[in-house]
């Protein structure tokens, strides 16, 4: 059994941040599970463009709200709590937190990450 209790892992390699997010890797390739799960929060005002060329990657709104689009169509969605979505064909899209609270996400990736991953110029995360 594992238990992961995200205040343990506040400030530890597990707490990875980057320009106008935050994420706690609350399950990592290292326990075994060959996926992983991550509490997501992006401040509002951010705009991440992201592709994950080594991932796919499920989001669920759990507060906040914003838009992810699709860059390669222009599809529009919005993310409010109870949305999840999914680029599961490593789609590039952009996510928007035009609210004022953080879009607060939870987020499953597989493979599983190392845990202390943050975006390349590309918007992916190295493959583990
Ligand atoms: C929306 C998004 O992908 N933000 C970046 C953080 C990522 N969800 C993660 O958990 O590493």
């Amino acid at each position: 059994m594992i238990i992961a209790d995200k205040t343990g892992l506040v400030g530890t390699a597990r707490d990875a941040s980057g320009p106008g997010w935050r994420s706690l890797r609350l399950l990592v390739k290292s326990d075994g599970m060959g996926f992983s799960m991550t509490e997501t929060k992006v401040l509002p005002g951010a705009v991440l463009t992201l592709q994950y060329k080594n991932h796919i990657e499920a989001c669920y709104c759990i507060g906040g709200s914003g838009t992810v689009t699709e860059l390669d169509n222009g599809a529009v969605h919005r993310i409010v709590p109870g949305v999840l979505y999914a680029p599961d064909a490593h789609d590039r899209h952009e996510v928007r937190n035009d609210g004022v609270d953080p879009l607060h996400l939870i987020c499953v990736f597989l493979p599983a990450l190392q845990g202390d991953e943050v975006h390349g110029p590309d918007g992916s995360y190295a493959s583990a």
